[in-house]
């Protein structure tokens, strides 16, 4: 069993397959059941449209038996601790997905079962999976991310520093993180994107939407306020003016191939208007396809791993 919990513990070639994997998965190639047999846990401590549901529809198609636990449903709600309920549900299951409120090492203490492989759905520092789609769809419409820029923009969040850490194992892909000053990914994450890749990577932090060397291959935004946590300074919207992923922002930064990218859920006519989000160049409802898609590789690699 291996676990995916941060993108920060993979190899790039890993990374890489998990792509491709889920590239394939989204053209239909689903030749066998390779989970036939096993047991996928899917555990959401917060609320999900996309992410739950298509892990439980991935882990079906490719042959599981899916068990979902709500957010009280666990006896960690009454105080067992993390590794004992690893130590448990790892006798009865394959894999656990989980979306939890804290951060990934929260997560990993969930990981401490030889047994039991646990996936990280969302924890507050990173989002792997939703990266893992993310490049997904890139790579299905451009061919390659190499030589392809990619604008994220908004606030830097989960989503956010889990495409950083990718730039950090796709050194051929440029990712450019648009963050107004205060809401930007974590130096931390920053660090480690460095450490990661030894300094060979392209991404790069910037805070004012002038200061982007456009156009872009592709533009992605994000809720800015993520999973509905409030933000401390009650005029916070004030310092996202200019943020917004609009006609006139696209195409500032876009030439006639640029594709428009989101996680969602989206706050229509806040970090985005319609006419993006729903217009030609959106890819971000293909993008929600790949999340099942990406679901799919990482239960494959984690539970059955016949490739590394
Ligand atoms: N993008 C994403 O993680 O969506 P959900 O919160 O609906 O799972």
């Amino acid at each position: 069993m291996r676990n995916l919990i941060s993108l920060a513990d993979l190899r790039p070639e890993q990374l890489t397959r998990i792509v491709a994997r889920a590239v394939e998965f989204g053209r239909g190639d689903v030749e066998d059941r390779p989970l036939t047999g096993r047991q996928v846990g899917v555990y959401f401590r917060k609320s999900s449209t996309r992410t739950r549901t298509s892990f439980w529809s991935g882990a079906t198609r490719l042959g599981a038996d899916v068990i979902t636990f709500g957010p009280d449903e666990l006896q960690l709600t009454t105080g067992e601790t993390v590794e004992d309920t690893s130590r448990v549900l790892g006798q009865y299951l394959d894999a656990l997905v989980v979306r939890t409120n804290g951060d990934v090492e929260e997560i990993r203490r969930l990981g401490t079962s030889p047994d039991l492989a646990v996936v990280n759905a969302l924890s507050l520092d990173e989002h792997p999976t939703q990266a893992v789609a993310d490049l997904a769809t890139l790579t299905e419409h451009f061919g390659s991310l190499a030589g392809r820029h990619l604008l994220v923009v908004g606030e830097g969040n989960s989503s956010g520093a889990a495409l950083a850490l990718a730039g950090a194992l796709v050194p051929e892909l440029r990712i450019t993180l648009l963050c107004p000053e205060g809401y930007e990914v974590p130096k931390s994450t920053l660090d480690l994107v460095d450490e990661l890749s030894g300094g060979r990577h392209q991404v790069g932090r910037i805070t004012d939407p002038a200061a982007v060397e456009g156009p872009v291959d592709a533009i992605y935004t994000s809720r800015w306020q993520t999973m509905g946590v409030p933000k401390a300074d009650p005029n916070w919207l004030a310092a996202f003016e200019g943020f917004r992923v609009d006609r006139d922002f696209f195409d500032r930064h876009s030439g006639p191939h640029t594709v428009f990218l989101h996680d969602l859920p989206a706050v229509r006519g806040q970090e985005v208007t319609d006419e993006i989000l729903d217009g030609g160049r959106s890819l971000a409802w293909r993008q929600a396809h790949h999340k099942m898609t990406a679901a799919m590789a990482v239960l494959e690699w984690c539970v059955v791993g016949l490739w590394d």
